[in-house]
């Protein structure tokens, strides 16, 4: 009789914890923590309060703060630390990673220097495994209180993604499947950007029509950079496209809209990111999303201005004036 298939999700913070409670309610999953109390918490509590506060995890989910464990328990792997550590994490891993496991990234920003995507770096580190991600708009927190949200598992090999839908799905967790990889992964990596440009509109007190002007422009700008770069158009009208960018854009728990939201009352990054404690992987992305734009020529108002704010020490509300200044030009197609 075979064994079911053993998940392991690497980064213990509030979405690797997520997705791993999710993945032990169909199977057995571990969790590969850093910190050793963390690993410790959810195995004797089912708790991960310093990430999700007193929400309860899978009981069934295990533990661990020992990489070497972790890797080699995988029959599919999922990585689930911020971009920025995903490569070191990932070397120190892959001598224990069986060949051919599947793996999905669960992040959602670019390494700085390489201007790579996380399925890039996974790509370099574990050489010959198919690589995918599992994204959409999907807050932690309301994912694991069980409120109705879909996902989508992104992987050009539709027979894997197909077996792999399963593993992450729940009661009132679609998971869906695209084979548009790049698409479905810059379409999180950007809204993050966005989600920044709306943070800073609420903390200016804006009204419901800039809400509404900023995320459809900003999603003009996912599309363009995101064609440019060679994905498929429609995928950013999909969950991992205009549905992150919603979720992220209108939620007061997104961490990236918070950002702005605190640098529009005249808090600095030092402070705020001090105070969250998390990850907002737009502020380390902007600078890289704004140089991709030169290169492949695309005009990026909005994350121009993020970049200015969180880069140049430029204030939100001379953000907001300058994108008034920026030429109207066709609504759907840029003029040189
Ligand atoms: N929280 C959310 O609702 C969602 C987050 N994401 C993405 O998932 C990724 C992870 O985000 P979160 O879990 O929310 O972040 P978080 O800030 O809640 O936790 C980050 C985790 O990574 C670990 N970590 C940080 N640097 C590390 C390093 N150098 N080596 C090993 N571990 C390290 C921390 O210890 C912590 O466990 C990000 O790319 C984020 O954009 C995607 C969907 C939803
Ligand atoms: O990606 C997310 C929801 O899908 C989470 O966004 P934040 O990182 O801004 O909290």
């Amino acid at each position: 009789m075979s064994r079911p298939v053993q998940v392991t999700v690497l980064g213990g913070g509030s979405w690797g914890t997520t997705v791993a409670s999710l993945a032990a309610g169909n199977t057995p999953t571990l969790l590969w923590a850093r910190s050793a109390d963390t690993a410790r918490e959810i195995n004797e509590q089912h708790t991960n309060s310093r990430y999700l506060e007193d929400r309860a995890l899978t009981p069934s989910l295990r533990a661990t703060s020992d990489l070497r464990e972790a890797a080699e328990h995988a029959d599919v792997l999922v990585v689930g630390t911020p971009s920025h550590s995903i490569r070191d994490v990932l070397a120190e891993a892959a001598p224990h990673v069986r060949p051919w496991v599947p793996v999905l990234s669960l992040a959602k920003g670019l390494e700085a220097g390489t201007r790579l995507r996380p399925t890039q770096i996974i790509g370099e580190t574990l050489p010959g495994h198919p690589v995918g991600l599992l994204a959409g708009p999907n807050l932690a927190r309301e994912v694991l209180d069980g409120k109705a949200a879909a996902a989508v598992v992104a992987l050009p090999d539709a027979a894997t993604a197909c077996a792999l839908q399963p593993l992450f799905a729940a009661h009132l967790f679609r998971v869906y499947r695209n084979e548009d990889l790049l698409g479905s992964e810059l379409g999180g990596v950007l809204k993050n950007i966005i989600a920044i440009a709306a943070g800073m509109a609420e903390g200016l007190g804006v009204g419901d029509n800039t809400r509404a002007m900023v995320l459809t422009r900003g999603l003009s700008e996912i599309t363009r950079l995101g064609v440019a770069m060679g994905a498929q158009e429609r995928t950013f009208a999909g969950l991992t496209g205009l549905g992150d960018l919603m979720a992220t854009c209108m939620s007061p728990l997104s961490r990236n809209r918070r950002v702005g939201e605190a640098l529009a009352r005249d808090k600095t990054l030092e402070e705020i990111t001090a105070e969250m404690g998390q990850v907002a992987e737009g502020v380390k992305t902007a600078r890289t999303v704004v140089e991709l734009a030169r290169e492949h020529d695309v005009r990026m108002p909005i994350a121009e201005e993020v970049d200015a704010v969180v880069n140049d020490g430029r204030h939100p509300r001379e953000a907001y004036r300058g994108l008034r200044r920026a030429a109207a030009e066709h609504e759907y197609h840029e003029v040189a």
